[in-house]
């Protein structure tokens, strides 16, 4: 059986009277990279937070590779973080970030992955991180964060600010780091196209509360789209075991659909479905005219944000 790299129970944090994650259960098999979605606010700084120790949780329970990242250092040994906006202090060099990181981390850091890393985007070690762009601190920021050598390594939000040659090289870097050192990957983006093209499982976050935690190949096999004659909401789609969402013409109906088994192919036109679609459809998602047979429980959601806010 694989390993759990992270594992959550019933995990719950609340600010006040607002919960910011709740009852969020959740299995990531260790090896795999995982994109973290959700709207703004959906919760998933919250639980990367909780993730890494940084913050208590209010109901339930989180492991690291089977400890909590609170209470046992071996646990946060294994953890990499790279928080919101890349924070490094300014006034130091990388070259000093990393001597730093060493004294800092005694159980387990190698200079050379930094070094290495920094040597070959051409990056110099003795320049005050704060004069750098923002691309050159997110890969300052990688490069620390990969010397640490963790098991489990977690980025919030790391290519938000970057643009798309910046983004495309960080991202390039991740993966050839994964890929060196089997490092197990937990990732928050808006940008859906940078992680349909990397990350092999999903956790999609709406409102606080976990709505998909998946293997993208299961979830790509067990949705589609359907395109076929007008279909009132609620009517029964053999084959079909919820309508994530519906649109419709005059004539025609197109659903997105969970399916579980074969869907009328004389009836219905079946096309393949990308990661993005089905974010979109899982959030766009709306309670209401759609509930019927085939109106599972990810159909009922409350609305959901519009495709550019999702992707922007
Ligand atoms: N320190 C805090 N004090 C009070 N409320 C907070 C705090 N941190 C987060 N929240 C609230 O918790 C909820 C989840 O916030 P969180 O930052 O985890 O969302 P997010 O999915 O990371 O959002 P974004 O995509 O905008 O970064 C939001 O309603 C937010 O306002």
């Amino acid at each position: 059986m694989t390993e759990s790299a992270l594992r959550t129970e019933g995990l719950g944090k609340r600010y006040g009277q607002t919960w910011a994650l709740q009852d969020c259960s959740l299995e990531l098999p260790a090896g795999r990279i995982a994109a973290l979605v959700g709207p703004n606010g959906a919760g998933k700084s919250t639980l990367l937070h909780l993730a890494v120790g940084l913050l208590r949780p209010d109901t339930g329970q989180v492991r690291v590779f089977g400890r909590d990242p609170r209470d046992d250092p071996d646990a946060r040994a294994d953890l990499g973080f790279v928080a919101q906006d890349t924070p490094l202090y300014p006034d130091f060099t990388a070259g000093e970030l990393i001597t730093m990181g060493r004294r800092l981390n005694p159980r387990g850091w190698d200079d050379s992955i930094a070094r290495d890393r920094l040597a070959g985007l051409g990056l110099p070690l003795d320049k005050r991180v704060g004069r750098l762009s923002g691309g050159q601190r997110a890969q300052v920021a990688l490069a620390l964060a990969l010397a640490k050598r963790p098991r489990l390594l977690l980025l919030d939000e790391p290519v938000a600010a970057l643009d798309p040659l910046a983004r495309h090289e960080f991202m390039q870097a991740l993966m050839g780091a994964v890929g060196e050192y089997g490092t197990t990957v937990l990732l928050s983006s808006h940008l859906l196209n940078d992680l349909e093209r990397v990350c092999d499982h999903l956790v999609l976050l709406h409102t606080s509360h976990v709505q998909l935690s998946a293997p993208v190949d299961e979830l790509l096999a067990s949705h589609c789209r359907l395109v076929g004659p007008r279909t009132p909401d609620g009517a029964a789609v053999p084959g079909v075991a919820a309508v994530i969402r519906a649109s419709h013409t005059e004539r025609q109906s197109t659903l997105l659909v969970r399916t579980d088994g074969p869907v009328d192919a004389s009836r219905w036109t079946v096309h393949e479905v990308t990661l993005e679609d089905l974010v979109l459809a899982h959030l766009g998602a709306s309670a209401g005219p759609s509930a019927g047979p085939n109106t599972g429980p990810s159909a009922g959601l409350s609305a959901g944000p519009t495709a550019s806010e999702v992707a922007a």
